[in-house]
């Protein structure tokens, strides 16, 4: 059996999606759009509902209001059918610690089988680093081996979209690489629609188009890297020695401040730099300011990004 046709349209809609626990609003009107291919990365504060917007998305959660739309279905009414199209890598995930990898490979992947063709278990493990340990017993995985086996229980059925979520908490540089790598060959070679969240910017630039940061119960931010960049960074120093002296100035207007400086300095300006504040700078300035209570002025940190 081959692949079910592909869904045609957006991989995920949603519109004016709230969430309350209680008496407390999490998520507040989110509204968010992602076509087919790609990997999105969606970020923000610990709390900021990223957990609870994904797992809303893969129907493991209600919703308390909104429109929402996962392969054209909603995920409050999706069959078995609709969500052996999804991947699933939760942030914790219990099993039988005493089965043996191999054999816990190979009996999940019986569940998509009417519905796809899984991956084989010895291509899988080898896709996901994993072959050395296919008959080890799950409970004396490393942490970051037993991540892996996460990925691998989440990508066993091809997925047409695959929810990844902190999935590399636990890796080592060589993992996390390998990891990248693999993301790319989902993206690349299957046309997987990735959405994962990451506390981790430098993994989000490296592996996303395009970053969402959700933060005061909405998308507060929403472009790629570079966008988000020169969008968060408005104000640059401009640095140099003068008389052996360094000289610092804050400007908004870097190019104009260097134009003026250099006309006038007759050859006495040197070592010249201009730094502006990256997106690692801006984004943990926003964290930041959201654990100091002050969400109004954080979510300003971004706000001239947009798509
Ligand atoms: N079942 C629940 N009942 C009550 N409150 C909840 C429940 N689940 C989550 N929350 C609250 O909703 C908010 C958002 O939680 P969520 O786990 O979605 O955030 P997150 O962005 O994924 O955080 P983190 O980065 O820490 O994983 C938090 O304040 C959390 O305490």
């Amino acid at each position: 059996m081959g692949h079910p046709p592909a869904h045609d349209g957006p991989a995920i809609a949603v519109s004016d999606l709230r969430m309350r626990y209680g008496d407390k609003d999490v998520l507040k009107g989110l509204d968010l759009t992602v076509h087919p291919g790609g990997v999105t990365a969606l970020l923000g504060p610990n709390g900021a509902g990223k957990t609870t917007t994904i797992e809303i998305l893969e129907g493991f959660r209600g919703r308390s209001d909104g429109r929402v739309e996962v392969l054209g279905v909603d995920p409050a009414t999706g069959g078995e059918a609709w969500r052996a199209k999804l991947g699933v890598v939760l942030q914790e995930w219990r099993d039988n610690g005493k089965w043996k990898v191999r054999d816990a490979v190979t009996h999940f992947a019986d569940y998509y089988r009417p519905y796809s063709e899984p991956y084989g278990p010895d291509e899988l493990l080898e896709l996901v680093g994993l072959a050395e340990q296919a008959g080890q017993r799950i409970r004396t995985l490393s942490g970051g081996q037993r991540r892996r086996l996460d990925v691998a229980l989440g990508i066993i059925g091809r997925p047409e979209l695959l929810f990844l979520d902190e999935p590399t908490t636990g890796f080592d540089p060589h993992a996390r690489r390998e990891f990248h790598e693999l993301i790319h060959r989902l993206t690349d070679l299957d046309g997987t629609t990735i959405l994962l969240t990451t506390h981790d910017l430098d993994e989000a630039e490296k592996l996303a188009e395009r970053i969402l940061i959700l933060a005061g119960g909405r998308i507060i931010a929403d472009g790629s890297p570079d966008q988000l960049a020169r969008a968060a960074s408005t104000t640059a120093e401009v640095k140099w020695i003068q008389d052996g002296a360094l000289q610092i100035h804050p400007t908004d207007d870097a190019t104009d401040f260097v134009r003026k400086l250099l006309a006038t300095d007759d050859g006495a300006v040197s070592e010249l730099e201009i730094h502006r504040a990256s997106l690692e700078d801006a984004y943990l300035e926003l964290v930041a300011r959201f654990e100091a209570g002050d969400a109004d002025t954080a979510v300003d940190t971004f706000k001239e990004a947009t798509r």
